[in-house]
């Protein structure tokens, strides 16, 4: 018994008193704190609500490889589950210790807390060129755990800017904190108008150009949409105004999306060359992992796809991915990607080198990088 202790003087329960009350303090404290816990969390899932109704985007071809967005319920619980066993193996990687905390960073469980994290306007858009290897990029990319992209081409920037950032928006996967939302629409690069309504999403919005040689562009341009109409006239005969005097018409848009400097100073009105990455198409093929380091550092990732991710398909001819986001089958791209090209007269293909060889010794100036074409 301590001395001074009221022991004896006739008030022992007034001495177990105080104990009791303190108990009840305390719980009250713990469930004020948990309440305005609850709170907070409620408040930030209420941020990332769902904003006015969506939407189903458009893709270059045939669904484009990579699940085009569609806003149903039962792919938005797929999403959520992919998310949240994204963010579960982050977590992971997080506690072993492996390199960067990917995204989330140590935010797997607030994850869960708050469901599945947010949709935001992308930070990061592939632009262009059409038939550049938009597609392979993007898919590749994909696979990095930080990086989430719409399957399908939004073409806010050209077609439906009048529907608002919300609806956009709401076009987005959904990302934890850290993760980069992307897109891409290759016509972007080709519309007069992009370049200031991106800005005025944001200045600091990086932008990715896959370009590749515009006479092989503009060959596979043409195939697409022989493809597609299979009525129409040739090559040869779309390329000039006038075939004796060998004038070539600017005006078809094959020709016309390969002029690539043109194009680039109307984006350098709004945007530094070095908010720009230039992605050659030729070695996307032929060095996917080395393409794929440029954009890593670019996009500030850490370098997690490299050569083990990728394999050359012999039957494609095409490098593909030894498993694709959020399987584990190895992936190659649609078959309107690597398609064979018709013939084409070797006097016009010249002819057309002839033509694209100023802009293109322009356009390596401008961006500081002989892609080679020439
Ligand atoms: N890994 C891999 N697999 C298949 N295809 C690949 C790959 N990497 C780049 N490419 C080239 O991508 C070309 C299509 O470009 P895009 O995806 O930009 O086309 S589109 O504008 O979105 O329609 C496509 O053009 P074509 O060969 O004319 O079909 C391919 O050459």
């Amino acid at each position: 018994m301590p001395p001074g202790s009221m022991a004896g003087s006739g008030a022992p329960a007034a001495a177990a008193e105080p104990l009791p009350r303190s108990i009840f303090k305390k719980f009250l404290v713990m469930l004020c704190s948990l309440l305005m816990s609850l709170y907070v969390f409620y408040c930030l899932a209420e941020r990332c609500r769902a904003l006015p109704a969506p939407v189903v985007a458009e893709d270059e071809e045939e669904g484009g490889g990579g699940g085009g967005y569609v806003g149903g319920s039962a792919a938005l619980d797929e999403r959520r589950k992919r998310l949240l066993q994204r963010s579960r193996r982050q977590q992971q990687r997080h506690e072993a210790g492996g390199g960067r905390a990917a995204g989330s960073g140590g935010g797997g469980a607030l994850a869960l807390l708050l469901g599945d994290g947010c949709k935001r306007l992308p930070q990061a858009v592939i632009i262009g060129v059409k038939k550049g290897g938009t597609r392979a990029l993007l898919e590749f990319l994909r696979v990095h755990p930080d990086v989430r992209a719409v399957g399908a081409e939004p073409h806010f920037f050209d077609r439906h800017y009048e529907r608002g950032l919300a609806w956009y928006r709401e076009l987005m996967p959904r990302t934890l904190d850290g993760q980069i939302t992307m897109e891409k629409t290759p016509s972007y690069f080709v519309t007069k108008e992009a370049p200031a309504r991106i800005s005025a999403m944001s200045k600091g919005t990086k932008l990715i150009v896959v370009v590749r040689d515009p006479v092989t562009r503009a060959i596979s341009d043409y195939t697409q949409t022989l493809s597609k109409k299979p009525d129409i006239p040739t090559f040869e005969s779309l390329t000039f105004k006038n075939r004796t005097t060998g004038l070539i018409d600017t005006s078809w848009s094959a020709i016309q999306i390969g002029i690539y400097a043109k194009h680039l100073e109307n984006w350098l009105l709004y945007f530094p060359i070095g908010q720009i990455l230039f992605v050659s198409g030729e070695r996307l093929i032929s060095d996917p992992a080395g393409e794929l380091g440029r954009v890593q550092d670019f996009l500030g990732l850490k370098r997690i796809i490299t050569d083990k991710h990728f394999y050359f398909n012999k039957t494609k001819g095409f490098p593909c991915l030894k498993k694709a986001e959020g399987s584990s089958k190895p992936h190659c791209l649609g078959k309107t990607k690597g398609r064979p090209h018709p013939e084409i007269d070797q006097e016009v293909v010249q002819r057309l080198r002839d033509f694209y060889r100023p802009f293109n010794m322009k356009f390596y100036q401008m961006t500081g990088h002989d892609f080679g074409w020439d």
